[in-house]
């Protein structure tokens, strides 16, 4: 049967996101697929700009969260991807992970976790001598910003080697414990029903003689796309390319079956998890970081990935219109 409508899906992101990710490659593939891509312009009413079979978006200032209010409850037909209560609940680090300690899959081999992490909110609880002890971490740890909001500052972390480190860290901030899991990183693209895994540069591996003779703490900012800063100035490039070739990725079965948990659980259509292998164990696999609508263009042939998924949104939605 040949598709006579074409369905119309807004998006309203942020001027660098819009840029990078609304190529042309894929207005046209989505055109193909009887999808038209059109732009929201944020500053102006919602609710004049549609009509929209389905709105995506990436953006969290208050304007946006009142128009985009006031749009659903006039439109509560139109399928909006997604909504800002679920994706605000992936906004705090110190609780974003929870969800994986209730999540129910059928594991083979595998297994994962959440690295153990505390939230720190009084200062005078880092200044302690035995502060790491006093909170059951072990050292060493990674400081993240209890914000991911999107912003720069949500990004800057630390890797914190004694209690020296944590007597300079600001508090809120969240301590998790680092682990060692062969400098790579697995990000698991996220798009509904469909998603696609990529292997990234991590940290490299801390062993117990290297972490006697490290103190204090050491800078960092989005280690899978750039580089790494050691004490905020000397600059290394931290790329490890053969070791990103040589790591396996996890069993396809196993990352298909937790991302669909996971749609579940969080109520989320797009984004992507950070998963480490444990060096010890490599079976086992740690979440360490949970992302809402990432850099879909990096991966391959992305445009399929998200049309596909756009193309299930507005069908499944018509249908069910259709019987309501
Ligand atoms: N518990 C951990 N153990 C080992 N390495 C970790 C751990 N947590 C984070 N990392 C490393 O630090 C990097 C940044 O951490 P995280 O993913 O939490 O930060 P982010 O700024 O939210 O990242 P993104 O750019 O993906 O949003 C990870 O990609 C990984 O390389
Ligand atoms: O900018 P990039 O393409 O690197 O995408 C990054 C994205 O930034 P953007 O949404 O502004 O694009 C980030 O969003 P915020 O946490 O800052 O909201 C976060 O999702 C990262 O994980 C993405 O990197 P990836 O995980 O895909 O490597
Ligand atoms: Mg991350
Ligand atoms: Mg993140």
């Amino acid at each position: 049967m040949t598709e006579l409508q074409s369905h119309r899906v807004g998006y309203a992101l942020a001027p660098k996101k819009e840029q990078s990710f609304v190529v042309e490659s894929f207005i046209d593939y989505a055109k193909q697929r009887g999808i038209d891509l059109i732009r929201i312009e944020p500053s102006k009413p919602l609710i004049e700009q549609g009509p929209f079979d389905c709105v995506i978006h990436k953006l969290y200032d208050e304007e946006w969260k009142k128009q985009l209010g006031e749009f659903s409850a006039e439109n509560p037909n139109v399928v909006i991807v997604d909504p800002l209560e679920m994706i605000e609940k992936i906004h705090n680090r110190a609780s974003m992970l929870d969800v994986f300690t209730q999540l129910k899959i059928p594991l083979k081999n595998e297994s994962f976790g959440v690295p153990k992490q505390v939230l720190v909110e009084e200062s005078e609880v880092l200044n302690s001598t035995n502060a790491a002890e006093e909170l059951n971490l072990k050292f060493p740890l990674i400081a993240k910003p209890l914000l991911a909001n999107g912003s720069l500052k949500s990004h800057e972390m630390c890797l914190v080697f004694d209690s020296e480190g944590l007597k300079s860290l600001s508090v809120p901030i969240v301590l998790q414990e680092f682990v060692n899991h062969g400098g790579v990183v697995f990000k698991v693209y996220v798009a509904g029903q469909h998603l696609s895994c990529v292997k990234r540069n991590s940290l490299p591996d801390i062993s117990e003689e290297k972490l006697r003779t490290l103190g204090g703490t050491l800078l960092f900012s989005q280690i899978s796309s750039f580089t790494v800063q050691e004490n905020g100035n000397e600059e290394e490039d931290n790329s490890d390319i053969s070791n990103i070739k040589k790591a396996e990725m996890p069993p396809m079965s196993f990352i298909t079956d937790l991302s669909k948990a996971l749609v579940e659980a969080m109520g989320l259509h797009l984004f992507n998890i950070d998963l480490i292998r444990d060096g010890n164990d490599r079976n086992k696999y740690y979440v360490i970081d949970i992302n809402y609508f990432p850099g879909y263009e990096k991966i391959p042939s992305f445009e399929t990935l998200f049309i596909d998924f756009l193309w299930d949104i507005v069908h499944e939605n018509k249908i069910q219109v259709g019987e309501s």
